[in-house]
Order: structure tokens, then C-alpha cells, then sequence
């Protein structure tokens, strides 16, 4: 798919920063991997829904810089799977992520360092948003700081009763920089991102869903035998978007993902692309076989 392809393209050259930018994903790299700790995990189901787990407990989940590089791998990994449909992001032990990691933070505490960190999770989030897979946020206990905005990052969020959603930034003296902005005010429009990001407000499960930052609630069960566990809720709920075999799946990704992305000429030319590679294929000769009724 030509239009496509140059998205993808684009996105695996790191789309929005070049060397212009002062922008050296590999030097970065190398500076992240100084402050190790934790990991970013990475399960690819047979059904097709994949997990990853941010983890790193023992700092509720807070991103080291070997978590970041980690995290732009497992994305390279999820950009390589022709067999995945859907993908739930989530953290381990009870809680979701509680953003950078301050000793991280404070061994990149010039502007420009700050920056290059930055930049490179914009690029990381970028391409996880951007996959053709469905994703959701699965917000167990907090997700704080850039955590928050890793969960702007999927195309859905659920929120666990309990849980919190905080951009806390403004609290630390700082904005948002892993993207985290830009695409809240795309999730809840700029008056309710003016709102959440000005005030640094708690949104629990209910304002979430009020506003439209969550997709839904799930109820924490006690563990018990037969009681679901949240990834199980989790993957229910996506069930119903990622039924189907993974190729259809994915082209109903892209073409929304265009239509967000692109300007309309642009996204019109990969619909018609993104149609033709479905067209004919196996599961439209199977429906048009079964003279399904949709009634
Ligand atoms: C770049 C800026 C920005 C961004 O990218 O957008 C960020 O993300 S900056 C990080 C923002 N996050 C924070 O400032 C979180 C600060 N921590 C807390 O508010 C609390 O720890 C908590 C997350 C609400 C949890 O509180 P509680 O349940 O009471 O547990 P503890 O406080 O005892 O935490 C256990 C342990 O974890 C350490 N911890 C927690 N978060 C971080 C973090 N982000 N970086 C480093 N360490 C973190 C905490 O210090 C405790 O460690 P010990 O004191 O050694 O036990």
C-alpha cells in the first residue's frame, strides 16, 4: 500500500525528529541503557492479542532508560507480527506506571539531555500508537507522569475500579514531553486537557469515563477460583474489535489510523490501497460464499 508503506516508512525513521533536530536515536540509546533497571516484557498469544508488561515493581513501575530502549524494542517486535490483532499495555504488581524514573530523570537533568529522552519516546510511543494492532491501556493502581501518557499512547483505555489516571507534570514544574499532550487534547479536546493538565487532576474510573480518557471499567475480583482476572476482562472487551482474521483486523486499524493521520486526499488514496489488499482475499470469498444476512 503505497500511502501506507511511506507511514510506516516514516515512522521506523523515526518520523518526526532527524539529525536536522539534533536527533541521534543511537547515541541516545546508548546514554538510556546507563540507567538500567526493570523491564518491559513482551507475551505473543496464539490468539493474536499480545501483553506488555512494564515492570518494574519495586519504583511502581517507573521507566529506567534501559525500560525505554526496551520499550522501543518490543515495539519493533509488535511491528513484526503479521499474526497480531490486538495488544494490551499494562504493569505489573497491581499498579500501571508512576512515569520516569526521578534517578533517571536527575542524571538527565540538562534541557538538552531532557530533550533527547524525550524525543526518543515520542518516536517510541508514536510507532506503538501507530501499530495495526488494536491496543488498550489496562490502568491498574496509578499511572503517573509519562505513565499517564503512555496510556494516550493505545487506542483505548480501561481503567480497574480504584485506579487513577494523573498527569502530574505541572506539580513537578514541567509539561508533558513523551507526546502525552498532543494526543490527550485528540483523546478529550483541549478544554477537558486544559482541565487535566492545569489542575493535574485525579481522574478515577468514573471522571475518566465521563470525559472519554477511559473506555470502561473493570471490577478488581477477589482472587478466587474462576474469577477473571483483569488481562482476562481486558481481552474480552477487545475481543469483540479484534474477532476475526488478523489481516482484516489490521486494514480496519489503518484505515482509521489514516483517516487520523493524513490529510483527507491522502487517507481517501490508502483506504482505496488498504481496500485492495482485503479485496478477494480469503475472508471476503468466505462471506460472500456464506451469503451472510445482517439482519
Ligand atoms: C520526565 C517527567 C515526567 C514525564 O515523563 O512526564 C515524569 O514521569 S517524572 C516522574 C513522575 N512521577 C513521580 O514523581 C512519582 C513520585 N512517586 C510517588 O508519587 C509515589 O511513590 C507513588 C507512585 C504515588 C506511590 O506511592 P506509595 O504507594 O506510597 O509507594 P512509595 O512512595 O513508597 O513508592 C515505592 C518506591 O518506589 C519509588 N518510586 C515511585 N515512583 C518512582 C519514580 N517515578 N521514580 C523513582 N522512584 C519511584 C519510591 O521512591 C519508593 O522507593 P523507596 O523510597 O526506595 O522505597
Amino acid at each position: 500500500c503505497g500511502t501506507w508503506a511511506r507511514l510506516q516508512q516514516r515512522q521506523s525513521s523515526g518520523c518526526v525528529y532527524s539529525s536536522i533536530h539534533g536527533f541521534n536515536q543511537n547515541e541516545v540509546r546508548e546514554k538510556l541503557q546507563a540507567f538500567a533497571g526493570g523491564s518491559v516484557d513482551l507475551l505473543k498469544q496464539d490468539s493474536g492479542i499480545g501483553v506488555l508488561t512494564i515492570n518494574n515493581p519495586s519504583l511502581m513501575n517507573a521507566f529506567s532508560g534501559s525500560m525505554m530502549v526496551e520499550l522501543e524494542e518490543r515495539v519493533s517486535q509488535l511491528e513484526n507480527w503479521p499474526e497480531g490483532k490486538g495488544l494490551i499495555v499494562c504493569g505489573a504488581a497491581g499498579t500501571f506506571s508512576s512515569g520516569s524514573d526521578l534517578n533517571a530523570v536527575r542524571g538527565l537533568s540538562n534541557p538538552e539531555g531532557g530533550m533527547q529522552m524525550c524525543m526518543f519516546m515520542q518516536v517510541a510511543l508514536t510507532r506503538l500508537l501507530r501499530l495495526p494492532l488494536v491496543s488498550v491501556a489496562l490502568v491498574e493502581g496509578r499511572a503517573l507522569g509519562g505513565g499517564a501518557e503512555i496510556t494516550t499512547a493505545c487506542d483505548f483505555r480501561l481503567m480497574a475500579s480504584g485506579s487513577v489516571i494523573q498527569f502530574i507534570q505541572k506539580h513537578m514544574g514541567l509539561v508533558p514531553g513523551w507526546g502525552g499532550a498532543a494526543r490527550l487534547v485528540n483523546i478529550v479536546g483541549s478544554q477537558n486537557a486544559l482541565k487535566l493538565l492545569g489542575g493535574a487532576l485525579k481522574v478515577d474510573s468514573e471522571f475518566g469515563l465521563q470525559i472519554g480518557l477511559s473506555d470502561g471499567v473493570l471490577e478488581a475480583s477477589q482472587a478466587s477460583e474462576g474469577a477473571e482476572t483483569l488481562i482476562q476482562q481486558a481481552e474480552n472487551w477487545l475481543g469483540r474489535y479484534t474477532k476475526g482474521p488478523a489481516p482484516v483486523i489490521q486494514a480496519v486499524k489503518k484505515v482509521v489510523l489514516s483517516g487520523r493521520e493524513l490529510p483527507l486526499s491522502d487517507a481517501l488514496r490508502t483506504e482505496k490501497d488498504v481496500f485492495g489488499s482485503v479485496w478477494s482475499g480469503p475472508a471476503n470469498l468466505h462471506a460472500l460464499a456464506m451469503k451472510s444476512k445482517y439482519k
